[in-house]
């Protein structure tokens, strides 16, 4: 049976293939796959590299959705909490700015996936065309996903305004569940729109005490201070931007950004 795919979800496939193709190492062990949408098409290219390939490699999924994309591909499930030093991750994003800092979360994963990606050598995103972005938190609506411990939500979300998110809040679990999203990790998801963005510049050397911090490095380290936020959905320098992103154009091109 032949399916036709809309132009975004082409788009997904295409950027997705070509990572996986440009990026999957030759004698990989382990390979982190992250969460949502676009990843499906990387399962489903890593499982045409075929049995030989990857009968010896343990993939390491960032929650529930990427676990069973695994499971269902025939490959080998591993777990974070026993692998901790990945060849290479996969993963999706919800914005993208110019120095490849990205905003994740849109699927709640942030937080596994975030761990994943800090403990891979290599760092790959796929995304179609609309992830885009001249300035952080300016095409993604929702704002910036902020997985949080319950009992502080309200806290958060008052520090949250104090830092200047436009009415943030908490995550609903949609029609299926009344009440908040609860997280693989049982917390709640805070979206927190700062809509006027962040100009991109780019980080700064960690080690350089005296530049100016850029933006979102300033709110990136502004969130992780505040008690009871468990990760944010902000990926940057500090912690872990990918080294490049594939993303599908609504053309059919692939287009690449990689680090300068
Ligand atoms: O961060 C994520 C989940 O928490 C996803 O990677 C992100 O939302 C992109 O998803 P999609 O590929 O469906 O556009």
């Amino acid at each position: 049976m032949t399916t036709t795919l809309s132009v975004v979800e082409s788009a997904k496939r295409q950027a997705a293939y070509r990572a996986v193709d440009e990026h999957f190492p030759p004698h990989a062990r382990f390979v982190g796959i992250g969460s949502g949408s676009t990843v499906v098409f990387v399962v489903e290219r890593i499982v045409q590299l075929g049995r030989d390939t990857t009968d010896s490699i343990t993939f390491i999924p960032t929650g529930y959705q990427s676990k069973e994309l695994i499971i269902n591909g025939g490959l080998k499930l591993g777990s974070i909490d026993r692998y901790t030093e990945l060849d290479i991750a996969f993963d999706g994003a919800d914005e993208v700015d110019p120095y490849l800092n990205c905003i994740k979360g849109g699927g709640a994963c942030l937080f596994q996936e975030k761990l994943v990606a800090i403990c891979a050598k290599k760092f790959v995103v796929v995304a179609d065309y609309r992830k885009i972005s001249p300035s952080l938190s300016t095409h993604y609506t929702p704002g910036i996903p902020i997985e949080v411990v319950p009992p502080a939500a309200n806290y958060i979300l008052s520090r949250l305004t104090t830092l200047g998110a436009v009415s943030p809040v908490i995550r609903m679990g949609g029609a299926s569940k009344a009440g908040p999203c609860i997280t693989d990790n049982g917390n709640f998801i805070i979206d927190a729109p700062f809509p006027d963005g962040f100009i991109p510049s780019p980080s700064s050397p960690l080690s350089h005490p005296h530049k100016p911090l850029s933006p979102v490095e300033e709110l990136a380290r502004a969130l992780k201070g505040i008690v009871g936020v468990v990760e944010h959905g902000i990926f940057w320098n500090g912690d872990r931007k990918p080294i490049i992103a594939y993303f599908g154009m609504e053309d059919g091109r692939v287009e690449l950004r990689s680090h300068a």
